[in-house]
């Protein structure tokens, strides 16, 4: 039987033998800071005591509705100090896996992008052009000239060798109608994350996952996810702060994603936080796929 999570919360003995474990709390966003633009409590209180016990906090989201610098922003806006190289949002780790990894060769080495500004924002400082996205002109109902250019390739960007899906809520029938075209044609699948849903005002809203998945049914292709779990992601984070993964733990409220991520990154620890998707039914279930080390109620229980 793989071994059940410690329950930290209320436990004093329990969380400071638990904080001196790590030097390095990576952590998730929705679901563990806030819930939308509701902030929990004790998060700010929470996040000071790690950094006065000299540790290293990185932001790791997979939410890529936000370029860096807007989440340096809303964590500012939220009485939570912070830089842009503490974050790592997966808008930033598909601009970078896009522009270093993958380098498809010009000039078919356009984005068409499905999602919100934060992608089109580290897409441009990863030098790479994009279309769609925000582009009010795709912001509307579909029409016979746009079936006719569509089916005939006059309305479709030769130059476009990438689809990259996000979290996009202007999503519609011309947008999806665009990016199945460019994958018929042979273009890359990406998406920034593949989470089904998306924690906000203390519920749950259609994820990313749930954009792209029309994709997914009309081509039979599944894309190259970039955010958490995926280990490329790890990677460029490790990559970027050159961490002792034994010493690392990550804080999340979601198995599949978060937990996963810690646990196929081989990391010292990985904390689960009740106040977002997953529930400890799901990982009390008989064969659960996906067991966190350490669990706690919110984040603020981290204070004892
Ligand atoms: O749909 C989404 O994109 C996700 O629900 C959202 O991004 C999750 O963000 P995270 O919990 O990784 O901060
Ligand atoms: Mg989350």
């Amino acid at each position: 039987m793989a071994p059940q999570p410690k329950h930290l919360s209320g436990d004093k003995a329990a969380i400071n033998e638990f904080l001196d474990q790590f030097d390095v709390f990576l952590l998730d966003c929705d679901g563990v800071l806030w819930s939308g633009d509701n902030l929990f409590p004790g998060t700010v209180e929470t996040l000071e005591l790690l950094r006065s016990k000299g540790k290293q906090v990185v932001f790791v989201t997979n939410n890529s509705t936000k370029s860096r610098a807007d989440y340096q922003k809303k964590l500012t806006s939220m009485g939570i100090p912070s830089s842009v190289d503490e974050i790592f949002a997966s808008a930033y780790s598909s601009a970078i896996y896009i522009s270093r990894i993958l380098k498809v060769p010009p000039p078919r080495n356009k984005v068409y992008v499905l999602g919100e500004s934060g992608i089109e924002t580290e897409l441009k400082s990863e030098g790479i052009e994009f279309i769609g996205g925000t582009d009010p002109s795709y912001r509307r109902d579909i029409t016979p000239e746009d079936y006719k250019g569509i089916a005939d390739g006059s309305l479709l960007d030769d130059n476009v060798g990438i689809v990259l899906a996000g979290l996009d809520f202007h999503v519609n029938y011309l947008k999806l109608s665009h990016a199945y075209h460019y994958l018929a044609r042979g273009a890359k699948f990406l998406a920034t994350n593949t989470d089904s849903t998306l924690p906000s005002n203390h519920t749950f809203f259609p994820g990313a996952g749930s954009i792209s998945i029309p994709l997914i049914n009309m081509t039979g292709q599944q894309p190259t996810a970039l955010g958490k779990p995926s280990q490329a992601m790890m990677d460029s984070i490790e990559g970027k702060f050159q961490f002792d993964r034994k010493r690392t733990c990550m804080v999340g409220d979601r198995l599949d994603t978060d937990i996963r991520f810690g646990i196929e990154g081989k990391l010292g620890g990985t904390l689960a936080v009740l106040t977002g998707v997953s529930k400890k039914e799901e990982w009390d279930a008989e064969g659960a796929p996906v067991i966190p080390a350490f669990y706690v109620e919110k984040l603020s229980d981290l204070m004892g």
